[in-house]
């Protein structure tokens, strides 16, 4: 089911912490709510939920206006971090829960249950552990089993604030990539809250980047990093060199092919993988040197100094496949010479 906010604002007290969010998540989406710490992502989240209320705004579900209703109505899942599973419950009845307490009228029978409990743990992939307690899993576990009593009442819309939060990196990896296949089966609309920005690019199909209870851009992972609409999207969304073209000396950046035929503003942002590097010759008064590199997987990111001729020392980073890293033969302390493929510019 499609989501439309319109309008939404939230204060506590005099704080603002959402301040007229208006958005449209189409049927089916993937969606990621990105942003720093207090941004108001988890705020949001909860008021699609119904379980804070907006002190302005309207929240449409399928087209209905749903904001006057409270939590049970809105046929919405969710799973929260901090929410557990109950601990006194086998895994089976813990995702067999949100069946047996529905009304007697929309309650399936026991077999119906029991069928349903077990395709859905089949789903997750953890059928095995149906007779475990929830202190018997792993952190991964619990979480896909979390989810797996979330979506036993077949919610319309799927919300997870932060759900992979508490887990360490490689755990993260696997559920990231698995949520995204179950997304795919699936196709529940759903919502994610994360401050990874590496998270919310690699899993939702859309990402909506707050700040300051604002949105300040919505769109595709590619979208949003090869388009940011200002600098702090930018800047939060993978790194990026940032240089100022009023307070530095700048004709480098205009030798190592910096445009400024489209100047749109005074600050530019050169993504490091848009910096290319190259050995300068020997007698070559190359001014900027190779000063560390370090592995990123396959990628290999450099860490080059700027020596300027009035003022401090500054550092560039430039990132290339490792093993084009290795054909150029540089050692620490080596001149290079540099070419900026591409910039953003900003106000
Ligand atoms: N019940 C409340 N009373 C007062 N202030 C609140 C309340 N809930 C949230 N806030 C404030 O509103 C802002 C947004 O909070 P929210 O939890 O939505 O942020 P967030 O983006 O999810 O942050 P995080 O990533 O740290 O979880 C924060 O500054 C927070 O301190």
């Amino acid at each position: 089911m499609s989501i439309l906010l319109s309008n939404i604002s939230k204060n506590f007290g005099t704080f603002a912490a959402l301040d007229h969010i208006n958005l449209e998540i189409p049927e089916g989406e993937l969606v990621a709510l990105l942003g720093p710490s207090g941004c108001g992502k988890t705020t949001l989240l909860r008021i699609i939920a119904g379980l804070e209320s907006a002190d302005q705004g309207r929240v449409l579900i399928s087209g209905q206006d749903r904001t006057d209703h409270d939590v049970s109505q809105r046929g919405i899942g969710f799973v929260f971090q901090h929410y557990a599973l109950f601990r006194h419950m086998t895994v089976f009845e813990n995702v067999a829960f949100g069946l047996r307490v529905k009304p007697r009228r929309d309650r399936p029978s026991n077999d119906v249950i029991t069928k349903k409990v077990h395709a859905l743990l089949e789903l997750v992939q953890l059928d095995w552990l149906h007779d475990r307690y929830p202190d018997q899993l792993s952190g991964g576990q619990r979480q896909r089993i979390a989810l797996a009593r979330a979506l036993a009442v077949e919610p319309a819309v799927l919300l997870l604030d932060e759900p992979f939060g508490a887990l360490d990196a490689s755990v993260r990896k696997d559920l990231r990539q698995w949520l995204r296949n179950l997304h795919h089966d699936l196709n529940v609309t759903s919502i994610f809250v994360t401050h990874d920005q590496e998270e919310a690019m690699e899993v939702a199909s859309q990402v909506v980047v707050l700040n300051h209870g604002r949105i300040e851009q919505q769109g595709s992972p590619s979208d949003i990093y090869d388009h940011p609409a200002n600098a702090f999207v930018s800047r939060f969304i993978g790194q990026t060199n940032i240089f100022d073209m009023e307070d530095q000396d700048t004709d480098w950046l205009q030798t190592a092919g910096l445009s400024t035929a489209h100047q749109k503003g005074k600050i530019v942002h050169v993504r490091p993988h848009d910096i290319v590097i190259e050995k300068s010759s020997a007698n070559s008064d190359a001014f900027v040197t190779l000063k560390d590199w370090q592995h990123l997987g396959a990628l290999i990111r450099i860490e080059l100094v700027k020596t300027g001729a009035n003022g401090p020392a500054a550092s560039v980073y430039a990132e290339m496949p490792n093993d084009q890293f290795k054909r150029l033969h540089l050692n620490k302390g080596d001149k290079v010479d540099l070419r900026i493929r591409h910039a953003h510019w900003f106000h």
